[in-house]
């Protein structure tokens, strides 16, 4: 069995890789990092270094890497043949991998069994998304191949965080982790990965993770930055900053147990475990990296924005989710790009135009007074 995985990032290697390598897949890694692929290809293994309460080491072997940016024929050839492939890029990178993906299902033998496509990124459907840029790709090509691939998304689960520039190919991760597959696209053919599970309908597990853990991960982030502290371990621990994030997981709470009809106490229960997650002294995880593209944490159908504006949509006017929004404006890292870009919007914008402009909230909905009260308030902080 082989899966070709797309991204050998932090969650690549320490996530997907090593779960689709302890199912029994050889997995063929996917990046443009020239030096990380060179790196890949001439190791016979690699370390996961699971820490927390349960710490224990994984060596994952049985993998090959190739250059998607030079190797892009080698890259298709591996897809036509594989059972699975996976990505972990990001999501605004999904549109420059879809072509290859498309490409395979045109070079695919169509009497072998559809390829399982699984986009592992932080979005709502993202595999959805994945599978609309491998139609754009292909054009009209694509109805005549698209019996070749069953599509299915994903919410993948575990903090992995930057790695020590000594660290090699090793992974440090957490010792948690859980990996959602949504079932009915496989029909009775469901792909052999035990350490995943299946289930008929994903909404309520990719709202529950995305409004939760990411959320929590986020306002900590945020809150962290903006009192000057790097390690987000050392962020939750403050006092003020733990009750600020338990207040937006309150909040993000009320909405996934009135929309999914989640028991308020197992859900109670689950932001209290991500509040330890956040917490794990063994992470050497930073507000940096959890904060990053704050532009895309801030978009329409995100973290902050998803949730605040079903809870406007339902009659509630959130405060919580609003106070950390207010954090993740004054996110101001000149290493990331999307914080320059954010920054710029707020110096040369009005409110109501930066918050149509980052949210894509518009005058009328509910939340758009709110948010334009707690934008103002950045600017004229400036
Ligand atoms: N790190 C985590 O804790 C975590 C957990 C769950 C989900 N995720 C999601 O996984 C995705 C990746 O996150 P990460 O933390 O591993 O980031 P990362 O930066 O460590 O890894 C991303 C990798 O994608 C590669 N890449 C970029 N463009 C590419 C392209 N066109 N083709 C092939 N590879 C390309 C990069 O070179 C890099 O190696 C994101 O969507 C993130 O939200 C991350
Ligand atoms: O990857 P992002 O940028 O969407 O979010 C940053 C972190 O919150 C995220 O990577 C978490 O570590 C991860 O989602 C945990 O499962």
């Amino acid at each position: 069995m082989k899966a070709v995985h797309f991204g050998a990032g932090n969650i690549g290697r320490g996530f997907v890789g090593l779960i689709l390598h302890n199912a029994g897949y050889e997995v063929v890694f996917a990046d443009v990092n020239g030096s990380l692929i060179d790196a890949l290809a001439a190791a016979p293994t690699y370390d996961v270094f699971e820490v927390g309460l349960s710490p224990r080491t994984w060596t994952v072997d049985n993998f090959r890497a190739l250059n998607s940016a030079t190797d892009e024929a080698g890259v298709v050839s591996e897809i036509a043949s594989a059972e699975i492939v996976t990505t972990a890029v990001g999501p605004n990178i999904l549109r420059f991998v879809a072509p290859l993906i498309g490409r395979a299902l045109l070079a695919r033998d169509a009497a072998l069994p559809p390829l399982q496509v699984m986009a592992c990124e932080n979005a709502i459907n993202a595999t959805d998304a994945l599978r609309g840029h491998i139609e754009t790709s292909l054009g009209d090509d694509f109805a005549a191949v698209s019996a070749r691939a069953v599509f299915a998304n994903t919410a993948v689960d575990r903090i992995v965080p930057g790695q020590a520039p000594d660290a090699g190919l090793d992974v440090t991760v957490e010792d948690f982790f859980e990996w959602a597959i949504e079932s009915g696209p496989f029909g009775d053919a469901l792909p052999s990965i035990p350490e995943a599970h299946f289930v008929p309908d994903l909404a309520p597990y990719i709202e529950r993770k995305l409004f939760t853990v990411n959320t929590g991960h986020a306002a900590t982030a945020y809150f962290g930055a903006a009192e000057g502290i790097a390690p987000v371990a050392e962020a939750i621990s403050v006092p003020d900053i733990f009750t600020k994030v338990k207040a937006v997981l309150e909040e993000t709470k009320s909405l996934l147990v009135a929309k999914h009809e989640f028991d308020p106490s197992v859900q109670e229960a689950y932001l209290e475990k991500n509040l330890q997650r956040f917490a794990n002294p063994y992470l050497p995880d930073t507000v940096d990296r959890v904060g990053r593209a704050p532009m895309r944490k801030l978009s329409r159908n995100e973290r902050f924005i998803g949730p605040a504006a079903q809870l406007a949509e339902r009659g509630t006017r959130p405060t919580a989710l609003l106070v950390a929004i207010r954090a993740a404006l004054t996110f101001d890292v000149p290493a990331d790009p999307e914080s320059v870009q954010l920054q710029a919007i707020l110096a040369a914008s009005s409110a109501e135009d930066a918050v149509t402009q980052v949210t894509g909230i518009t005058e009328g909905h509910p939340l758009f007074d709110s948010l334009v009260q707690t934008f103002e308030s950045v600017i004229q902080s400036r």
